[in-house]
Parts: structure tokens; C-alpha cells; sequence
């Protein structure tokens, strides 16, 4: 972890990344034109965005235990109608098999995922950068971000920065150095890119940060990580067969 910063490059310069067709992807779970899924992907959003909101109200309420009872109980009630179909984890979501790379219930950047923040990546030429501004909910050391958050949305942007050469991998190694506490109710911005020497044909060790918007250049937390595709044996004896997504099945 000796360079924190990601390489300057322009699009000329940048070869160790190929261009990376997901813009729509995890970024616009919904996407656009003709989707049969289109209308319950937009609900589960909006729900998630509801589920955000009533957690960042309960996470930072001072009511009294009356009210918070009450809440409670209203709560409970929404349960059932939304177990009236469920899946299990050997299923996927449906609204994920509609489009090549949505991800609606990713914990960091699915919208329909109320523990998501929900992290918004853009794939560059090069780089890959995340956005995020973490509430309450996200709480480690008063004021500051939770280190196991970061880690989980370092985790995620390294795993796009390695699915940006072409195929999607799973972590094998990850590595974070906590420089300066990661303050939340502020717009943070993540950075990930892959060294062209750390490409092997099914390994890549790609390296991050974590800045505020305001300071990009102010490093609070780097991280690298060693991502690897698995084999088609090792998929399907992690996956199954049967049970993953299209787009899934198409990549491993
Ligand atoms: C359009 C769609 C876009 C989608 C975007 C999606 C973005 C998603 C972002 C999601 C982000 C979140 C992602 C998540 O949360 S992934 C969830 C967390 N990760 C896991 O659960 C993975 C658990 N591990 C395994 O199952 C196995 O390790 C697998 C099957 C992956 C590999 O099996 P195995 O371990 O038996 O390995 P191998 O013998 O096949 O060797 C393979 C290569 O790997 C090298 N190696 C192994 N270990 C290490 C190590 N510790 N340091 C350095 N290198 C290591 C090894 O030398 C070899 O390299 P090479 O000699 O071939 O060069």
C-alpha cells in the first residue's frame, strides 16, 4: 500500500482498465426502454428509500419510550404483507434477473436495501469513483463512520474496480489502513482503481480511498484487496447450478 492516491491518468493514458459497460447497471438499477421488471424495480426503491428514512429517524430520535413503542408496534405490522411471496438465499431477486448487473439488494449500493447507504458508483476510464453521505444509522466512534462500514464500501468499489477489466470476482484479500475518522452527514467520495502490474488472467489487486468530497486529496482511509474469478467448478460449487441470475451464470 505504498501509493494512496490513484493514478492521474487521462483517456489516453489509461490502459489497465478496458472500457466498462455498466453505467446502467448497479448505478441505475432500473434502467430504461422496455423491462418487465421495470415498475416493481422503481417500488422496491422507493421503499428502500422509505426503510432509509424511518432509519435514520430511528437512529437519531430522542422521543419517549411511549412513542417509540408505538413505532414499534406499527412497525411489526408491515412485516406480513411483505412476506405475503418472499425468497430464500438460494433464490435471486427477480428484479435483478431483468438486467445484466442490477444489484437492487446490495447492502452498499442496492437503492431497495434499507441498510444501503446507498453508494452511487461511475465507472471511469480508469477509475472507478463511489458518492455516499452517511447518516446516523452508520454511527462508530460518536460523529464518525462505523470502520466496518468503510470496510464494506471499500470492499464494494474495489470489487467494481476489478469487474471494470471484464468479468466479476469475489474478495480474497483486503487490506485498510484508517488514516482519519470517516465524518458522517458529510459527502464522502471513494476512489478505486488497478494497477496494471497486480492483473494476472483470473487475479487483480486493486487499491482504494476514502476523501471527503470537499478534500479529495485528504486521505482518510486507503485500502488494497486481491479479487479473484472463480473457476467454473469453484462457481458452481459456491453458487449451484440453478440459482444464480443470467447475468451471473453468463460471467463465471
Ligand atoms: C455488468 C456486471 C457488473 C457487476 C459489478 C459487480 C461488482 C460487485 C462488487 C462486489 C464486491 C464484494 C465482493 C464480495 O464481498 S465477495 C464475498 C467475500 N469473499 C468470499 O466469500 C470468497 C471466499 N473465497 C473463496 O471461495 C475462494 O478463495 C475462491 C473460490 C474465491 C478462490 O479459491 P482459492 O482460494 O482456492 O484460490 P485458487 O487456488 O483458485 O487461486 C486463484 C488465484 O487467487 C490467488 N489467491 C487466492 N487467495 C489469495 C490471497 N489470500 N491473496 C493473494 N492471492 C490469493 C491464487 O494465488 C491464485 O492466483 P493465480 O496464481 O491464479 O494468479
Amino acid at each position: 500500500m505504498t501509493e494512496p492516491h490513484p493514478p492521474r491518468t487521462t483517456s489516453k493514458e489509461s490502459t489497465a482498465i478496458a472500457p466498462y459497460r455498466q453505467s446502467d447497471a448497479e448505478t441505475d438499477p432500473e434502467g430504461s426502454g422496455e423491462d418487465r421488471d421495470q415498475d416493481r424495480a422503481r417500488a422496491a426503491r422507493e421503499l428502500g428509500d422509505a426503510l432509509r428514512a424511518l432509519t435514520a429517524a430511528a437512529t437519531s430520535t430522542e422521543v419517549d419510550a411511549a412513542t417509540l413503542r408505538k413505532i414499534a408496534d406499527q412497525a411489526r405490522d408491515l412485516t406480513g404483507p411483505l412476506s405475503a411471496a418472499s425468497r430464500t438465499r438460494h433464490t435471486a431477486p427477480s428484479i435483478d434477473d431483468a438486467k445484466p448487473g442490477r444489484r437492487m439488494y446490495n447492502p452498499a449500493v442496492g437503492p431497495g436495501n434499507p441498510i444501503a447507504p446507498p453508494m452511487r458508483v461511475e465507472v471511469g476510464d480508469g477509475v472507478v469513483v463511489g458518492t455516499c453521505t452517511l447518516g446516523l444509522a452508520y454511527e462508530g466512534p460518536h460523529s464518525y463512520t462505523h470502520g466496518g462500514v468503510s470496510a464494506m464500501l471499500i470492499d464494494q468499489i474495489l470489487g467494481h474496480a476489478h469487474a471494470a477489466l471484464g468479468r466479476p470476482g469475489m474478495t480474497v484479500a483486503l487490506s485498510l489502513r484508517y488514516r482519519r475518522p470517516v465524518p458522517l452527514e458529510t459527502p464522502l467520495r471513494l476512489t478505486a482503481w488497478v494497477p496494471e502490474e497486480s492483473i494476472t488472467d483470473r487475479r487483480t489487486g486493486p487499491q482504494a480511498t476514502i476523501a471527503t468530497q470537499d478534500e479529495p486529496d485528504r486521505v482518510l482511509v486507503e485500502a488494497s484487496g486481491v479479487f479473484v474469478v472463480p473457476s467454473a467448478e469453484q462457481a458452481s460449487r459456491i453458487f449451484g447450478d440453478s440459482r444464480l441470475p443470467s447475468w451471473q451464470r453468463d460471467r463465471y
